[in-house]
């Protein structure tokens, strides 16, 4: 019957009454069965079953791709996380010998003949997910995957099997129109840009003056095949990759002048950025080169070729991630120098891919005052080399001396700023209170039911993921579908039922923004959605988690526990969590029931005091009491380790585009926090704003000069001052 299906080309779908009943193994099994018949179909891409809320499993059964990029931003369930040592006991189980690499174990491919084998360990499985990747066919698939290729090979006795052998989910004809359009398009603009050999000598003089590359000379722009869009006057950057080394993608860079003379750069890449995996330059590695430096731009990468003459990869998507896929392309590195840039984020950036590449052959280079990033430092006539070879180890030892920490205090006693995390550009009030979003921080974030706790965070989360915050959703009370659509709807400001005719637009553009879900619905087990946490750092370098809420994952615990004890523990594995990914964890926590008329506080959130011990932040959605006007809400800061700064700010809520925006400024009256015996009393006063530094008095009257002044300064747009 399967075949039957398959050889007429049919989807088919298999709905379970029972989630349990399909399971991985039987779906194994059943493609086992195919196998035999040479007809391997399954999806390549992660689990091989995909979880759509919860009953329905599909196998996609028909097609003939090999290969099916993530289209999709969805974080499936890993059904089974599978461990190192479980992957290498079962490859000794089936007598391959295999080289134990630094993030993945190399194995001889399985896709090609014996004899036609260039390199004898070319297929590379990643140790922490289990995917695999041939080299030499680029045949990819996950770790189920090929154990069933192995199974196959071992039944059938085998020596290997037909790269065609994996088949992934069909492709439809949009999408078949969508590859061959972007082959086109990579042709057309690699066709009609120019060598910088062709292009005059004042003009490319007025090119590289443009992006600030006057020191990078032609001959490495030749070397790297970089070349001039003149359309558009961008730099192109070609991706040569595959076994042949062909022409693959092709990323477009753009300088434009702000009015502060600051050059800022623009890119563009064919294919989009999710299916662009060129590590620039890695077609100038030679096979013996067993040392490289990684940068996070293409210019840095010309820098440190031309300076120091040492093989240098970029990273397709500069700081923001390091895909798994990519690591078997470094895996012959014995020594790896991570310089992605001049600033902090670029150093937070480098010590968590060390992580993924083996810390003990990474080594760090720390940026400072006398080590901006690599194209600068050419700029600026420093010696490139003396930078990497001062470069520090990124395996640290567990006890260590104020002497190996003073650089790193004083980085962060010099850049104050970036240290205090990445600004909200929707809540200035927030950036004056939190000082900004960090890394490794727990937020625990509540508000009365129905208050709109969900469409804030939303928004909150929304506007640091627009600027380049990796994001992932654990939304289980409403579906993705719905929470894709009040983040969309606030993302395009406006309501988008009344302007479909617009959604396509602004659809294009929420689909680039590095935002992920799970696909979980309803209560879920904790251990499950810690495991699908770590798997989405992992894959897409995650740096802020939102789980809506904490509710959903008590149901799932031992009832005869104490349930406080159960939130507390919860709290704590999400505590650790954060500070051992450095991600950053917003938790939406449901209050105790309080009276109707009473503001909620610290301690009304619901459970022991240990979520409120342990978060670095908390922060309220207030509906009652503050305001007058119904239907006001504000928000309020009540921890904020950072700094102590806590404070309160109005919100305004627009229903059309569902966005709670600072209300005008000078409408509202200045008003202090309340201290506890106030609060009793506290008529309440509405739509204030107040910021109370840490270790002022909070018994102050707000009348008194110099709180009046503070509160009033913190109340000030810092730019205009007004
Ligand atoms: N400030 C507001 N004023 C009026 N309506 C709002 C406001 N904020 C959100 N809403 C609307 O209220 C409804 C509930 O919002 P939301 O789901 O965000 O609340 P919640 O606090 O997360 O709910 P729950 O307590 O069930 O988790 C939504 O329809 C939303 O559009």
């Amino acid at each position: 019957m399967w075949r039957n299906l398959l050889l007429k080309g049919t989807t088919c779908v298999l709905q379970a009454a029972d989630p349990m009943f399909l399971h991985q193994r039987h779906f194994s099994s059943l493609c086992l069965r195919l196998l035999t018949h040479r007809l391997i179909h399954r999806p390549s891409r992660g689990p091989s079953v995909q979880r759509l809320w919860g009953t329905r499993y599909f196998l996609a059964l028909s097609g003939t791709r090999t290969l099916k990029k993530d289209a999709t931003s969805t974080v499936d369930f890993p059904v089974s996380p599978i461990t190192v040592t479980e992957i290498k006991q079962y490859i000794r189980s089936k007598e391959i010998v295999f080289h134990d690499g630094y993030s993945c174990l190399h194995i001889p491919s399985i896709f090609i003949n014996f004899s036609d084998r260039k390199d004898s360990f070319s297929l590379f499985i990643d140790k922490t997910t289990g995917q695999f990747l041939c080299k030499d066919t680029l045949v990819e698939g996950s770790w189920e995957d090929l154990q069933d290729c192995l199974e196959v090979m071992q039944k059938e006795e085998q020596d290997f099997l037909s790269p065609h052998v994996l088949l992934g989910y069909p492709e439809t004809v949009e999408e078949q129109d969508e590859r061959e359009r972007e082959l086109r398009e990579v042709q057309r603009i690699w066709s009609s840009s120019v060598p910088f050999s062709d292009v005059s000598e004042d003009e490319a003089l007025l090119i590289k003056t443009m992006f600030q590359i006057t020191k990078v000379s032609n001959a490495t722009l030749k070397k790297f095949g970089v070349r001039l869009f003149k359309p558009t006057k961008s730099l192109v950057f070609p991706w040569f990759g595959g076994p042949d080394s062909s022409l693959k993608g092709v990323k477009l860079l753009s300088a434009q002048n702000t009015v502060t003379d600051k050059v800022t750069y623009t890119e563009a890449t064919v294919p989009k950025c999710g299916s662009y995996h060129n590590l620039f330059g890695l077609h100038l590695v030679g096979r013996m080169d067993s040392e490289v430096v990684l940068t996070g731009s293409e210019m840095d990468t010309l820098a440190v070729s031309q300076a120091t003459g040492l093989p240098s990869v970029a990273l397709p998507r500069g700081v923001s991630c390091l895909p798994p896929i990519l690591l078997p392309y470094l895996e012959q590195f014995k020594r790896v120098t991570l310089w992605l840039g001049g600033d902090i984020r670029s150093w937070e950036a480098s010590k968590i891919f060390s992580r993924k590449l083996g810390l003990r052959r990474c080594s760090l280079v720390r940026p400072g005052e006398y080590r901006p990033c690599p194209v600068e430092a050419l700029a600026q006539g420093k010696n490139l080399s003396r930078i990497i070879k001062s470069s520090i180890p990124a395996a640290h030892k567990s006890i260590v001396s104020f002497k190996q920490l003073r650089e790193d205090v004083y980085g962060e006693l010099l850049n104050t700023d970036q240290v205090a995390g990445v600004k909200w550009t929707r809540f200035p009030e927030l950036n004056r209170i939190l000082k900004g979003h960090r890394k490794g921080e727990l937020t625990v974030f509540t508000g009365p039911t129905g208050s709109g706790k969900t469409t804030f965070i939303s928004e909150f989360a929304l506007d640091l993921c627009m600027q380049g915050v990796n994001t992932l959703w654990g939304s289980f009370e409403i579906n993705n579908v719905r929470l894709a659509k009040i983040m969309l709807t606030q993302f395009a400001m406006q309501r988008l039922e009344e302007n479909l005719e617009q959604y396509d637009f602004w659809a294009d553009k929420f689909e680039e923004l590095p935002l992920y879900f799970m696909t979980f619905h309803g209560q879920q087990n904790i251990k499950s959605v810690l495991d699908t946490m770590e798997h989405a750092v992992y894959l897409y370098d995650i740096n802020h988690v939102v789980i809506d809420n904490l509710q959903f994952m008590m149901g799932q615990e031992n009832l005869s526990v104490d349930k406080f004890a159960v939130q507390d523990h919860i709290v704590g594995a999400f505590r650790k969590f954060a500070t051992n990914s450095s991600c950053h964890v917003t938790l939406i926590i449901h209050p105790r029931k309080e009276e109707d008329d009473r503001e909620l506080q610290t301690a009304s959130i619901f459970g022991s005091a240990k979520a409120s011990q342990e978060a670095d932040n908390v922060l309220i959605l207030q509906e009652k009491k503050l305001v007058t006007c119904p239907g006001r809400r504000s928000l309020q800061v009540t921890k904020n380790r950072f700094d102590g700064d806590v404070g309160i700010f109005p919100l305004d809520f627009l229903k059309s585009s569902l966005t709670f925006s600072a209300p005008v400024k000078g409408k509202h009256k200045l008003r202090k926090v309340p201290s506890k015996s106030e609060e009793e009393e506290n008529e309440g006063s509405e739509g204030s704003e107040v910021v109370v530094k840490k270790g002022e008095v909070k018994k102050e009257k707000a009348e008194k000069p110099n709180k009046t002044t503070k509160t009033r300064q913190l109340a000030q747009n810092p730019a205009t001052g007004k």
